[in-house]
């Protein structure tokens, strides 16, 4: 049904919902639009309010083919609306949910235009604080580019921003999306350009490999493995690409690279990826590892809340159902020796197609067979040496992988 929103703007029909409001196809003075309509407990907090038309000029004046362009702030009685492009096409997670990973080439074009998007957003000083494949809008009319993708446009400027305000979210609490918060907001810091590069790599990653690299399980868990753990490598890409995946989510923001950098060197590396298959990788188990003591699991939500990605809504007090996709997370931050990490770490590492799951049948008869020949070895070398105490070799060391024992170590920054 339609509805007016404000004088010039009228939502004809529903395109989507997200944790903060309902997307609508609109129609404007200049033509059809998308209007993204704020909840209405949004909408009647006058601080929020405030900050809505305080964001206004830095909202408005963002320009670039590669961001979706707001092009007006309604506040109409209890409306509270961010008018923007319509983008006809679909979402970047839509795409990931029916293809699983894409092709090397088009996650790194379609990466690339995201970052040329956000050189933009930083050079205006603005932070989009929530790069994720929902925000990336797939241009469906625009040119065919490498890979056959479409141009990528990064969506939702401002809205994370909006809705952290110090009332809402106070300092102690974290805002975002578990999978893709880099680990300084973990730590507490005050987000700037950076975050959104490690947002962005990630997204890279899990385009490439169909998985994020330190998602999977509990959130309290999401988030202590992007401050402790090192990113598992991908087999069967490039190095140079791999390379710059690194770079990007390093642990220090200022090794970072910077937005328009990444974006110059993606598409130098095109070439490199021209015509490859996307990767043949296996998931590696969502489970936490047996010794893993979620940080932050006071603030954080219940198993049965616990969703796809470990998503819980953005917005405290957000039920499920105002949300097609609950993907935010707000959670206190975590202490620092809760983020120390277990003493095996909980990273977890990718898998070539066909190896067995750690925690699998398949992984646990593999790992009763290393037990039985370990221990079979075991006895030989003690009958030969006399060295009793070397049977002691606990069952958890028998049963761990070699990158187990890998990822024990706290990256470096
Ligand atoms: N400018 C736009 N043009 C066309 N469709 C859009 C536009 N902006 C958003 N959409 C669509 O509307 C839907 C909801 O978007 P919205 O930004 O509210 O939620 P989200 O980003 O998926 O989730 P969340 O806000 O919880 O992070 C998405 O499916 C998206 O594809």
């Amino acid at each position: 049904m339609a509805r007016k929103i404000g004088s010039r703007y009228t939502a004809n029909q529903i395109l989507g919902r997200g944790s903060a409001g309902t997307v609508w196809l609109g129609e404007g003075p200049e033509g059809p639009v998308a209007i993204k309509l704020l909840r209405e407990d949004l909408a009647s907090d006058q601080e929020l309010v405030g900050r809505f038309v305080q964001e206004r000029t830095a909202l408005l004046g963002l320009e670039h083919p590669n961001v979706v362009s707001v092009r007006d702030l309604v506040v109409d009685g209890n409306d509270l609306a961010l008018v923007m492009d319509l983008v006809r096409g679909t979402d970047l997670r839509t795409r990931l949910d029916r293809d699983r990973r894409l092709a090397p080439e088009a996650a790194v074009a379609i990466v690339a235009d995201v970052a040329d998007g956000l050189a933009a957003a930083h050079a205006a000083g603005v932070v989009h604080r929530d790069v994720k494949p929902e925000n990336v809008l797939l241009d469906m009319q625009g040119p065919l580019g490498p890979g056959g993708s479409h141009p990528a446009l990064l969506t939702d400027f401002g809205v994370a921003k909006l809705i952290d305000s110090p009332r809402r979210t106070r300092a102690t609490k974290i805002i975002g999306t578990p999978d893709y918060l880099a680990p300084e907001i973990v730590e507490g810091l005050p987000p700037r350009a950076a975050v959104d590069i490690y947002a962005l790599a990630t997204v890279l990653y899990e385009l490439l490999a169909g998985f994020t690299p330190f998602g999977g399980g509990h959130p309290g868990a999401v988030l202590r493995r992007h401050v402790t753990e090192t990113v598992a490598p991908l087999p069967g890409i490039p190095d140079e690409l791999w390379q710059l995946i690194v770079q990007c989510l390093a642990k220090a923001p200022a090794s970072r690279l910077r937005a328009s950098e990444l974006g110059t060197r993606l598409r130098e590396l095109l070439p490199l990826v021209a015509g490859m298959p996307p990767l043949d990788v296996d998931e590696p188990d969502a489970e936490p590892a047996e010794d893993e003591t979620p940080a932050a699991e006071e603030a954080a939500p219940r198993d049965e809340e616990v969703r796809r990605r470990g998503a819980v809504p953005l917005v405290p007090g957000a039920k499920p159902a105002d949300s097609n996709r609950d993907t935010h997370t707000s959670m206190r931050v975590p202490a620092p020796d809760e983020l120390a990490g277990g003493a095996r770490g909980t990273a977890r590492v990718p898998r070539a197609a066909g190896a067995p799951r750690p925690g699998s049948a398949r992984h646990r008869a593999v790992a009763r067979r290393r037990r039985v020949a370990l221990g079979a070895a075991a006895v030989v070398l003690a009958a030969a040496a006399g060295v009793g105490a070397w049977l002691a070799t606990s069952e958890d060391d028998a049963g761990a992988t070699p990158q187990d024992m890998n990822n024990t170590a706290p990256a470096t920054p």
